[in-house]
């Protein structure tokens, strides 16, 4: 087992959820440079749902996309600027512009059984020279062997690494351990396995450590856990803890400490918190991007947020069904008032 793993920092991507995709170029280039100072080899950039997230489904950014990735990559010395692109929503042309406002790193994300629809992407990022990256969605909603098999699909069309997402906070320890040791053997040589915790059940950097153990090499987090739903493993907290296990990460401790004490923590209004809401996400599987819907939805009917969310997850629904939670909310407020 190496004793190394790769830390790629997603709050300018995963962390635009919690700020309702809200980043100016100015606080892009603070936390982008505070990051490369600190030694993180890979920041992402983007709307929190991906290059073209920015829409009326999804909510509008302050800042296009590609004028964001370009402040990063100017910002950076030596870190490389990725960024995040969901088939269907963003397209081969996007990441052609990504690649040429300089990101050096396609990361592709699909559901958890619908790698297939990442395989032209994967092909055009690579002939365009970006290192890739493939995000298996709700993990939590495959089984290990299953989720082996979509690994594949990615690998074969060109991803270098494939990470287990926990985009609900789902998952306890040993179910990241089973499916990370499942990618590993399915994979081998071929393409590398890495993890993206959430903190809905307070485990993200646990998951993180057991991700590690199991072979994983490339692990994601964001400062003070800025990210959907109630954040992601805190890459503060992921870089002293690796430490300790005696792996390295090649991030100073003391300036991630900083950066996030100093520049990100005081421009954000509102730090995402492991509440009743993002609690029952946790435990029903949920996708942590719906929470801030579901909040929109309950204001507009009157019904709890966490109930919402609740039977969204007993409906197993997935990312790209955002318009369904109106219609749940409505459900719940008609049986309210009958
Ligand atoms: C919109 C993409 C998604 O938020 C990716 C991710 O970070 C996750 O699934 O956790
Ligand atoms: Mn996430």
């Amino acid at each position: 087992m190496t004793n190394r793993v790769r830390i790629t920092d997603t709050t300018l991507r995963d962390g635009s959820h919690a700020v309702r995709h809200q980043f100016t170029t100015d606080q892009v280039r603070a936390v982008a440079g505070a990051l490369d100072r600190a030694g993180v080899e890979v920041i992402e950039v983007t709307h929190g749902d991906g290059l073209a997230g920015s829409s009326f489904n999804y909510g509008f950014s302050k800042v296009r996309d590609m004028e964001l990735v370009a402040a990063a990559v100017d910002e950076v010395r030596r870190a490389k600027i990725a960024v995040l692109l969901l088939p269907g929503l963003g397209t081969v042309a996007d990441l052609r512009e990504a690649a040429d406002a300089g990101a050096r790193v396609a990361r592709v994300a699909t559901h958890c059984t619908e790698a297939d629809v990442s395989v032209q992407h994967f092909g055009a990022a690579r002939d365009l020279g970006l290192e890739t990256v493939g995000f298996l969605m709700l993990s939590h909603m495959n089984s290990p062997e299953g989720l082996a098999k979509q690994a594949r699909i990615m690998t074969d069309a060109g991803c270098e690494c494939v990470y287990v997402v926990d985009s609900a906070g789902a998952l306890l320890p040993s179910g990241v351990t089973d499916r990370v040791t499942a990618l590993v053997q399915e994979l081998g040589e071929d393409a590398q396995v890495g993890f993206h915790g959430h903190q809905n059940l307070s485990l993200g950097v646990a998951n993180s450590l057991a991700a590690q153990q199991a072979g994983a090499r490339q692990i994601d987090g964001t400062l003070r856990a800025l990210g959907a739903g109630a954040g992601n493993s805190p890459t503060e907290i992921l870089v002293p803890a690796f430490d300790a296990l005696g792996v390295e990460t090649g991030v100073d401790s003391e300036l991630i400490l900083a950066a996030a004490e100093e520049v990100l923590a005081p421009m954000v209004p509102r730090m995402p918190v492991a509440d009743r809401a993002a609690i029952v996400q946790g435990r029903y599987g949920v996708y942590n991007s719906f929470l801030l819907h579901a909040e929109t939805a309950a204001q507009r009917y009157g019904v709890p947020a966490y109930q919402i969310l609740k039977q969204v997850g007993e409906l197993r629904y997935v990312g790209g069904q955002e318009d369904m939670i109106i219609d749940v909310a409505i459900g719940l407020a008609e049986k309210e008032n009958a």
